[in-house]
């Protein structure tokens, strides 16, 4: 079987876009441990990059040193056609979140802290519950609003977060996915609301995934983390054909595009 040759990180030029973030050289170390090393990646506005890779490889770190939250070596450039070189805004959602259930904290506690000085036992302006409803409305948790943090499902909290990183609408969405409280339905739900997001605001979206079948369904672009670096990088086609990614996940991956083109081909002969 031929495999594709991945070549590590480059896969567009940034002048086929209007902008464009480019981790370059990225490298982290904790407690003297080497994590990440030679990390380069470019992102394009409206592509999604889904990040795969095996447990501890470090996908997780490599948000974090994105968001600025960790040291690391290396630079991370925000190219805009419109405005030059800058530092991207980013909106970011963790992987899990350490809540207290019996907390009565809620979701609309939860967005006026982040936009407002008020203390919670104040009532809050009209415009401020009109802003929530409207954030929420971007990932269809309009209903959620007065619920407590502790009451939300899984699927529902993942929501929650994913408007509070959208508000305002950032110039990089980061996302780790929660590997465990969302079911099958709430996942694809989660993806179709990215994906969504993706095209309607021109968003550049790195997203931390374990779900190689959404993957292969929604994500432009797709990083292999292993070795602490990017082993290979392209579309997920790709890199689920690339040799050292069949072994990590046990998986030949060749047959199932051949038929999704097969289907690509055969609907556009029935339009
Ligand atoms: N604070 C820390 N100090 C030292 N090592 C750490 C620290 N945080 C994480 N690590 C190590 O860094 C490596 C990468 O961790 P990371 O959480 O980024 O992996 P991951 O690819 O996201 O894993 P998973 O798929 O299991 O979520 C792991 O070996 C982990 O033990």
């Amino acid at each position: 079987m031929k495999h594709s040759k991945c070549v590590n990180s480059e896969y567009k030029t940034c002048e086929s876009s209007l902008c464009c973030t480019k981790i370059n050289n990225f490298g982290v170390k904790r407690s003297g441990t080497e994590i990440l090393k030679n990390v380069n990646l470019h992102i394009h506005c409206g592509d999604l990059t889904a990040i795969i890779g095996p447990n501890g490889a470090g996908k997780s770190t490599l948000l974090k040193a994105i968001l600025g939250e960790i040291t690391h070596s290396g630079e991370l450039q925000f190219l805009d056609a419109n405005n030059g070189t800058t530092r991207p805004s980013m909106g970011y959602v963790p992987q899990k979140l350490d809540l207290d259930s019996s907390s009565p904290t809620s979701v609309l506690d939860l967005f006026a802290a982040a936009h407002t000085n008020l203390p919670i036992w104040f009532r809050y302006p009209k415009k401020i519950r009109e802003r929530v409803q409207k954030s929420l409305s971007r990932t269809h948790g309009e209903h959620l609003i007065n619920k407590r943090l502790g009451d939300l499902s899984g699927g529902e909290l993942q929501r929650v977060l994913l408007a509070l990183a959208l508000d305002p609408i950032p110039n990089l969405l980061l996302l780790d996915e929660p590997v465990s409280g969302i079911d099958q339905n709430g996942l694809e739900l989660f993806y179709q609301t990215v994906s969504m997001l993706r095209k309607n605001y021109d968003l550049s979206i790195i997203l931390v995934s374990h779900d190689l079948n959404l993957i292969a369904e929604y994500a432009d672009r797709v990083a292999f983390v292993n070795n602490h670096t990017i082993e290979c990088c392209g579309t997920p086609q790709e890199v689920f054909s690339n040799e050292k990614v069949i072994q990590t996940f046990g998986l030949d991956w060749s047959s199932r595009f051949q038929k999704v083109e097969k289907d690509r081909v055969a609907n556009a002969f029935m339009v």
